[in-house]
Order: structure tokens, then C-alpha cells, then sequence
């Protein structure tokens, strides 16, 4: 298989923008995608910016922040991505979105190229069965955020091939980052872990047990989290903690992954964590507030 060089990223959210900033300065030329060209504007900054904080923290150099901006293009069309080697998708953790951005994708990409899901949860299997390529599919997890985690989840699909799995490795590696490798299970290792977690915490908070300060404290005090189970829920965002507790209930069939009524609530509200300003914490003033 031909080495990779230039790797499209789909969605340019908070993951999307990780992978590109982190892949930029490993020496990968990147394109950046997403449907909309201020979230692309939005993206370019926020990764300016995370690159300007390792500058004045010395962890790169000038040079390495210049050389991966000019690393970086956006496009806010599929077509923009046609002479990539490998793209990762990282749009929302909605199956049938993901489902059409890979029938419309694989209609533009060479034949060649890797496609692989930053999916939370989904089956990569029957992710790579929407695509004309399935032995050339993978799961690459990175974990938020991305600059920081040390970690890539990789998952095999019934289908990818040895060629697929060993390039995948190899650009993980390549990125900086260890590899965990996971079965294709509902939300494979991490998640699958993290979110019953994430999701008891919340139960936590519905039944009165405890206010969201002190669930927080709890967990960051007594067990050295480095932040609590609420505050991490508000980081992943609420909607994507919501839709992996989603797989894992549909997926295993089993009613100790039902997800909490009250974060069923708070996505139905609009109040998804940090990124729109209010879930279990109000971040519109000065300090993060607990909303209840
Ligand atoms: C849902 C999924 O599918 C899977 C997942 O990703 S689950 C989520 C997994 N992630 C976690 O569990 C994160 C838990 N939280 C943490 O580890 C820490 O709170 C944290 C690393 C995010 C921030 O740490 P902190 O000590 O509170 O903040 P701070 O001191 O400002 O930052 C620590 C470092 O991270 C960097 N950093 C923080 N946020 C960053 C970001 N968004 N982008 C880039 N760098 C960032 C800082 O520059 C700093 O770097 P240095 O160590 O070089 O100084
Ligand atoms: N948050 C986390 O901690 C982690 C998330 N993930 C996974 O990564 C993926 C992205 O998560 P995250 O970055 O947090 O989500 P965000 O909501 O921050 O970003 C998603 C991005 O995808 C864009 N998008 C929506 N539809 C499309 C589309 N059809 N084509 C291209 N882009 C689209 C959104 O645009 P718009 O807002 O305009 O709709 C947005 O810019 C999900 O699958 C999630 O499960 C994996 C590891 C950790």
C-alpha cells in the first residue's frame, strides 16, 4: 500500500480540528472538511490558537506552528479530498449522517484510499458495509483532546485487511499517539467503560443524591479524576455522551446502559455541554456555574 501523505478530515468540530492540528504538525498535509465555511473558520482558529498555546509553552517551536498552518487547507466540498490517501471522518455521532457522507465520498476518492471512522460507538463493520471499499476501512479513535490524550483506539471491521490495519498503525505512530486495539463491540474499550460511568453520574445527580458541585468533587477528590464525571459529560458533549449510551443500550440489549432521563432532557433542551454554552454548567459568565 502506498505510504500515506495527505489525510482528509471530515467534520471540524472539536475532534475534527484536534486530528488536523495534530496530523499538521506530524508532516501530513491535511484537508479540512465540513458543510458549513464558518465552522471551517472557526476550526483554522481554534487550531491557530492551540498552536500558539504549545509555542508559549515550548512544546513546539515557531517554525513547527508556521510550517503546520501552511500544512492545513479547508474545503468545504467532498470533492476537495479526491487526492487524499486516507480520510477520517469525525461529522456527529448520528449513524445516517455518517452513512451518506460515505456514499457521497467514496463517489469522488481514489480507489486506493483508506476511509476511517473517529466514530464513539457505531459498528465499524456496518460503517465500512456503506462504503464500496470495506476491506479499506477502519476505526481510529482518538480521544479529546486530541493534542493532549495519548491514546488511538483502532478497530478492525469482519472485512478490513492486514494492509489497512498495519497503514492505520502506522500513522497513529506516526501521530504521536499509543495504540489500544478494540473489538468491534458497541463503544469498544474506552466508552464502553467511560460512559456507563459518565451516565451513573448523571443518575447520580437525578435521584438527588448528590448536586452537580459535589458529584464533581466527589470523583476529582476521592478518586483523582482529572475532572468530574458532569464536567467531562459537558467537555464530550451531552448529545455525543447521549448517542453512545444510545449504541451501547440498543447494541448489547441490556437495560444497565439506559440513558439517564435527565440527560435525555438536557439534549432535548439544547443544553449539550460546552460547546453551546450550558449542560450540566452555564459557561456564558466569567466562572462555569452548575445548572442545578
Ligand atoms: C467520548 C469519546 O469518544 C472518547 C473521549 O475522548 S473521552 C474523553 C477523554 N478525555 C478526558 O478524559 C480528559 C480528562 N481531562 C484531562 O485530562 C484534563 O482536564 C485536560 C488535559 C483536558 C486539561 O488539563 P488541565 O490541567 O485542567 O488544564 P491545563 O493545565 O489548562 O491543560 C493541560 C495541558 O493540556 C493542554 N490543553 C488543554 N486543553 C487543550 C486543547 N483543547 N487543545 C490542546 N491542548 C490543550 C494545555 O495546553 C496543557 O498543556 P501542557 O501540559 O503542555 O502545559
Ligand atoms: N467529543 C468527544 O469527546 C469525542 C468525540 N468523538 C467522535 O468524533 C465525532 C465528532 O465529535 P465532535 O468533534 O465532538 O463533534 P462536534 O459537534 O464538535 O463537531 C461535529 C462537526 O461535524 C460537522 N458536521 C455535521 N454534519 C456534517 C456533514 N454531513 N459533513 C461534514 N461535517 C458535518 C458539524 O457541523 P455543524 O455543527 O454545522 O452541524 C461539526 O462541525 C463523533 O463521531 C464523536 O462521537 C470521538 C472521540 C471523542
Amino acid at each position: 500500500m502506498a505510504a500515506i501523505k495527505t489525510v482528509g478530515v471530515i467534520g471540524s468540530g472539536q475532534m475534527g480540528n484536534g486530528i488536523a492540528h495534530v496530523a499538521a504538525l506530524a508532516g501530513f498535509n491535511v484537508v479540512l472538511y465540513d458543510v458549513s465555511a464558518d465552522r471551517l473558520k472557526s476550526a483554522m482558529a481554534t487550531i491557530n490558537g492551540n498552536l500558539t498555546r504549545q509555542v508559549a509553552k515550548k512544546t513546539i517551536t515557531e517554525d513547527a506552528h508556521k510550517k503546520a498552518l501552511t500544512r492545513i487547507t479547508s474545503s468545504d466540498s467532498l470533492d476537495g479530498l479526491a487526492a487524499c490517501d486516507l480520510v477520517i471522518e469525525t461529522a456527529v455521532e448520528k449513524e445516517e449522517i455518517k452513512r451518506k457522507i460515505f456514499h457521497d465520498l467514496c463517489a469522488v476518492l481514489k480507489p486506493e484510499a483508506i476511509i476511517a471512522s473517529n466514530t464513539s460507538s457505531i459498528s465499524i463493520t456496518r460503517l465500512a458495509a456503506t462504503t464500496d471499499r470495506p476491506e479499506k476501512f477502519i476505526g481510529i479513535h482518538f480521544m479529546n483532546p486530541v493534542p493532549v490524550m495519548e491514546l488511538a483506539e483502532l478497530i478492525r471491521g469482519i472485512a478490513t485487511d492486514d494492509a489497512t490495519f498495519d497503514a492505520a498503525r502506522e500513522f497513529v505512530t506516526a501521530m504521536g499517539k499509543q495504540i489500544a486495539v478494540s473489538e468491534d463491540f458497541p463503544a469498544f474499550i474506552v466508552n464502553r467503560i467511560l460512559l456507563p460511568m459518565i451516565n451513573e453520574a448523571i443518575y447520580t445527580l437525578y435521584e438527588g443524591v448528590g448536586n452537580v458541585e459535589a458529584i464533581d468533587a466527589a470523583m476529582k477528590l476521592g478518586a483523582h479524576h482529572p475532572m468530574g464525571p458532569l464536567e467531562l459529560a459537558d467537555f464530550i458533549g451531552l448529545d455525543t455522551c447521549l448517542s453512545i449510551m444510545q449504541v451501547l443500550h440498543e447494541g448489547l440489549a441490556d437495560s444497565k446502559y439506559r440513558p439517564c432521563p435527565l440527560l435525555v432532557k438536557y439534549v432535548e433542551a439544547g443544553w449539550l455541554g460546552r460547546k453551546s454554552q450550558r449542560g450540566f454548567y452555564d459557561y456564558r459568565g466569567d466562572k462555569p456555574v452548575p445548572t442545578r
